[in-house]
């Protein structure tokens, strides 16, 4: 991704508005969390639970985080809080509206600030991995935000936290291939499909995770009257997969939710990889000439990514040690 500029802007597609929405509820800030969490979810018999929960959160380098869930909700339903009871039902029919909503949120300010009407967007990329059902969160946005009937539309599930990085992705070639297109990106997650009473097996997740939505239009030239300059160029989108690491995260729908798992070597894999892993995505890119040696020769002790500054990339940051390895690179 770069920042946006002349010619290059006319072939390549580009963000043309951006907008984010959070629920308003927060079970925080971040240090008192913990106390909050194991109130609400009468969890204070567990002491040494709470203090490593205080433990990590102290070491998260997140000040807050906004929930869809209240304490309300939870005394209404038990269900959520005890892993043993069935709850698929519950968390279904919480986030059937609740998703896409959130995601209307993101989208009008995205299209707000793209600057031409709704009924303009002619393909939809939407990925959550909060809600599953048919008809899925990608129609009931369509229909809140008043898309036309001929809208493309694609729903990415079960992504987890790349799901953002492959819907832009295919933004990115549905605008390039096809001429006028103008793509609605839409991200939206609910971490109440996958909350429970705290345990050790999903504390970590209880201290990183919380709930938004994203929304992003992309195109590609030649431009429209009323579309905004271009935000950011969407250069190049790759994906790489680190051999033999399935093991490392996952998620898997179960009768009391949606539980998922992190490695603790995922911070270590991705710090021994990213390098690797923008060399092949810049390769030919920011240095034309095929031969010429990548643009970082980063030799882990911090003097090697002096380039890598020079120019505007993100990573998903995941938390506080991948970004701290990422730095390290
Ligand atoms: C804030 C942490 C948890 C701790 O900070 P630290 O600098 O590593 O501190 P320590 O090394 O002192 O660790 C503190 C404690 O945390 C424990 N810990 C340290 N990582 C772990 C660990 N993955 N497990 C379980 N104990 C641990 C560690 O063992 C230790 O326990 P204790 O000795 O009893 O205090 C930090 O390691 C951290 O942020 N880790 C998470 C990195 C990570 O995997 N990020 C997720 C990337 S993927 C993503 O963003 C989304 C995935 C997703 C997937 C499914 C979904 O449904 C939705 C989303």
């Amino acid at each position: 991704m770069g920042s946006s500029g002349g010619a290059a802007a006319r072939r390549h597609a580009a963000m043309l508005g951006i907008g984010t929405a959070n629920p308003t509820g927060i079970l925080g800030p971040q240090d008192v969390f913990a106390d909050n969490l194991f109130r609400v979810t009468n969890s204070d018999h567990l002491p040494e639970l709470k203090e490593k929960l205080k433990r990590i959160c102290e070491k998260s380098g997140i000040e807050k985080r906004h929930f869809h869930l209240t304490e309300e909700t939870l005394a209404a339903h038990p269900e959520l809080l005890d892993r043993e009871l069935p709850s698929l039902d519950t968390r279904v029919d919480m986030t059937a509206d609740a998703v896409p909503k959130l995601a209307q949120c993101a989208a009008a300010k995205a299209i707000a600030e793209w600057g031409r009407p709704a009924a303009d967007i002619t393909h939809l990329v939407f990925s959550t991995y909060s809600t599953c059902q048919a008809p899925s969160a990608d129609l009931r946005l369509a229909t809140l935000l008043g898309l036309r009937a001929t809208v493309s539309r694609t729903m990415l599930s079960l992504h987890g936290c790349y799901g953002g990085g492959r819907a832009l992705s295919l933004a990115k070639e549905l605008a390039e291939n096809n001429r006028g297109a103008r793509v609605l990106v839409a991200c939206s997650e609910m971490t109440l499909v996958c909350f429970g009473a705290p345990d050790g097996g999903n504390i970590v997740g209880h201290t990183l995770f919380g709930d938004g939505a994203g929304a992003v239009v992309v195109g590609a030239g030649p431009f429209l009257d009323g579309e905004r300059r271009p935000i950011f160029e969407m250069v190049s989108a790759t994906q790489t997969t680190i051999p033999r690491t399935e093991h490392a995260l996952g998620m898997r729908v179960s009768g009391g939710g949606i539980d998922f798992h992190l490695a603790i070597q995922v911070p270590t894999l991705v710090g021994q990889n990213v390098e690797r892993c923008l060399v092949d995505a810049f390769r030919g890119i920011i240095v034309d000439d095929d031969d010429a040696p990548p643009p970082c020769s980063g030799n882990g002790n911090g003097n090697g990514n002096a380039r890598w500054n020079e120019l505007f990339w993100a990573v998903h940051p995941g938390g506080r040690p991948i970004l701290d390895k990422i730095t390290r690179c």
